[in-house]
C-alpha cells in the first residue's frame, strides 16, 4: 500500500517528534503486545497477522508525498529530516502465528528506539487484533465442522479491503478455501465457488440454466438449488442434469442449499440423490452460518452436509467484532516502567519479559508463566490480580513462547503461509483441554507471573505510588 508509514494515529507522530525534540528519540524501549479478554466468550485466540506485519516493517519509511503531507500538517523540518531517512531496525519476538494465546500474557514483543518502536503502534494493533480476531472466529467453525469443508463467502461483508487479511486468517484458524480471488492469489489458497441465483434468474427455465452451466463446467459443477423450489424443482432438475453429466463421463460435484430449514433440506436432498444413483454428489450449505448453527446442524440434527460457505458471521467476527489487544511500554532504557491504573485489569507488567507455556504430565497446555527475561526456569506462578492464587510448576515441562522473528529490522527465516500457520493452529487446539475450548463458560486459561516478576511489578507499584503522595498538593 502506498503510503503505509502514515496508516497511523496522529498521536504516535505527535509523540515521535516530541521524543525527538527531548532528546529522547534514540532511548531503549521494549514495548509487549497482548489482550485481557477472550472474544466471543470463548478461552483463546488464535495468533495471526505476523506475516503481514513483518513484510510491511520490513519496507516501512516515508516517502517524499507522505513528508510533505506531514509538512502541511505542522511537523518540524527537522524532524521530517529524521523521518526522511527512518527505516524500522527493531528486534520482534514472537510465537509463530496459529499458537493460542491467553489473556495477559505478552505474546509480541518490540525492541528499539523508543521513536521505532512508537511509531508502529497502531499498525500493529491494527493488523495482529483484526487477524487473530478472525482467526479465532474461524477456528471455533472448525472445531465444529470437524473435517468437513469450510469455504470463505465473505468478501462481500466484509469491512472493506480489510476482507483481504480477513481471507488469510480465516485460512490460520482453519478454513480450507475461499472465494476471494485476490486472497488466493495474493496467499496462495485454493479458490472455491458456486454459482449466484442471476445465474439461474437470467434463463427462462431453472434445468436450462443447471444444463448451460454444466455444458460449460462439467465435473466442477455445483448447482443452487433453491431458486424457486427446492424439492420439487431444485434438487429433482439437478438430478437429471447429473444423469446427463453421467451420461457424457462427468459427474456432478455438488448442490448449494441457501436458504430454509437446512438441515431438513439437507436429509431430504440426500435422500433423492442417493436414490437417484449419486450418492457422491455433495451437499453444501450456506445462509449466514457460524459456529452455533454449524453445531446445530452437525451435532444436535446430523445434517448430511459436506460443505459449508460462511460469509458474514467469519469475516465481521458478527457478534463480537474487535479484539481489544493493547501495546504498552514495558521497559525504558532497561528501567521498567509500569502503568498504574483504578483499574486493576488495566495495571501492566514492567520489564524484558519471557513468557513460558507449561504443559502437564500428558503434555497438554496447563498455563502460561510471565517471567522476567533473563529466567530459564519458573519455579511458581502467582494471579497476576489475586495475590493469594499461586501454583507449583517447577516439575512441568516448560517452553519459551517468544522467539525473534525480526532482526535490526530483518525477518529472521522464512515466514510461515497461511496453510502452515493453519497445520500449526491445528496442533495447538489439539494440546488444549477440552475446558478451554468449550464455548459456553470455559474454564480460564491459568496466566501466572513469575515470584521475580511479581516482585518486581509490585516494587514498580509502590516507587509509582510514593511518586503520586510526595507530589505537593
Ligand atoms: N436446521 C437449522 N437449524 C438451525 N439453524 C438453521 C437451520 N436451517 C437454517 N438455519 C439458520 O437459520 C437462520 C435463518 O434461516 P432462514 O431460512 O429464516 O433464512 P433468512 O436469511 O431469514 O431467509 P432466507 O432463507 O430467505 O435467506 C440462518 O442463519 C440459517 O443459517
Ligand atoms: O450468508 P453469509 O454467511 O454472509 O454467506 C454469503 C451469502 O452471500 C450470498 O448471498 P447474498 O447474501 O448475496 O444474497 P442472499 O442473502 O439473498 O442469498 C450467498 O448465497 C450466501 O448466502
Ligand atoms: O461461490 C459462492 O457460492 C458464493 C460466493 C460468495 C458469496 N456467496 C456465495
Amino acid at each position: 500500500m502506498d503510503h503505509i508509514a502514515l496508516y497511523t494515529d496522529l498521536y504516535e507522530l505527535t509523540m515521535a517528534q516530541g521524543y525527538f525534540r527531548e532528546g529522547k528519540a534514540d532511548q531503549r524501549a521494549c514495548f509487549d503486545y497482548f489482550y485481557r479478554t477472550p472474544p466471543f466468550s470463548g478461552g483463546y485466540v488464535v495468533f495471526a497477522g505476523l506475516a503481514t506485519l513483518l513484510e510491511i516493517l520490513e519496507d516501512l519509511h516515508f516517502d517524499a508525498a507522505s513528508l510533505e503531507f506531514l509538512k502541511e500538517q505542522g511537523f518540524d523540518a527537522d524532524f521530517l529530516a529524521r523521518l526522511s531517512e527512518f527505516r524500522f531496525q527493531a528486534e520482534i519476538r514472537s510465537p509463530p502465528e496459529g499458537t493460542l494465546i491467553f489473556p495477559y500474557a505478552p505474546v509480541l514483543q518490540v525492541r528499539g528506539t523508543l521513536l521505532e518502536a512508537q511509531l508502529v503502534e497502531t499498525l500493529l494493533l491494527n493488523l495482529v487484533n483484526f487477524q487473530s480476531l478472525i482467526a479465532t472466529k474461524a477456528s471455533r467453525m472448525r472445531e465444529v465442522a470437524g473435517e468437513r469443508l469450510l469455504v470463505d463467502f465473505g468478501l462481500r461483508r466484509a469491512h472493506g479491503f480489510g476482507g483481504l487479511h480477513a481471507s488469510r486468517a480465516a485460512v490460520v484458524g482453519g478454513f480450507d478455501a475461499t472465494s476471494n480471488v485476490l486472497a488466493g492469489m495474493h496467499y496462495n489458497i485454493p479458490l472455491s465457488g458456486t454459482l449466484a441465483h442471476a445465474w439461474i434468474q437470467s434463463f427462462d427455465r431453472e434445468i436450462d440454466a443447471f444444463r448451460t452451466f454444466a455444458e460449460h463446467y462439467g465435473d466442477a459443477s455445483v448447482l443452487l438449488v433453491d431458486t424457486y423450489d427446492t424439492l420439487k424443482s431444485g434438487v429433482p432438475n439437478a438430478i437429471t442434469i447429473a444423469g446427463e453429466l453421467r451420461a457424457r463421463g462427468h459427474e456432478l460435484k455438488a448442490i448449494r442449499l441457501d436458504s430454509g430449514d437446512l438441515a431438513y433440506l439437507a436429509r431430504r436432498a440426500r435422500k433423492m440423490l442417493d436414490d437417484a444413483g449419486f450418492p457422491d454428489v455433495k451437499i453444501a450449505a450456506s445462509n449466514n452460518l457460524d459456529e452455533h448453527v454449524i453445531r446445530s446442524l452437525l451435532v444436535d440434527q446430523q445434517a448430511p452436509i459436506d460443505i459449508f460457505g460462511v460469509g458474514t458471521q467469519l469475516v465481521t467476527a458478527y457478534d463480537d467484532p474487535a479484539l481489544g489487544g493493547v501495546y504498552k511500554l514495558a521497559t525504558l532504557d532497561e528501567v521498567p516502567r509500569i502503568k498504574l491504573s483504578d483499574s486493576l485489569r488495566k495495571m501492566t507488567f514492567p520489564g524484558d519479559k519471557q513468557v513460558f507455556r507449561i504443559r502437564d504430565a500428558e503434555g497438554q497446555f496447563y498455563a502460561d508463566a510471565v517471567a522476567l527475561d533473563h529466567q530459564t526456569h519458573v519455579e511458581r506462578i502467582h494471579h497476576p490480580h489475586e495475590p493469594h492464587k499461586e501454583v507449583d510448576i517447577s516439575q512441568l515441562d516448560q517452553e519459551l513462547l517468544l522467539q525473534p522473528v525480526m532482526q535490526h529490522g530483518e525477518r529472521i527465516g522464512t515466514l510461515h503461509s497461511a496453510f502452515e500457520a493453519r497445520a500449526y493452529c491445528r496442533q495447538q487446539l489439539a494440546q488444549l483441554p477440552a475446558e478451554h475450548r468449550r464455548f459456553h463458560n470455559p474454564h480460564l486459561y491459568k496466566v501466572g507471573l513469575s515470584t521475580a516478576l511479581r516482585d518486581q511489578r509490585d516494587e514498580a507499584v509502590a516507587r509509582a505510588r510514593k511518586h503520586l503522595s510526595d507530589r505537593p498538593t
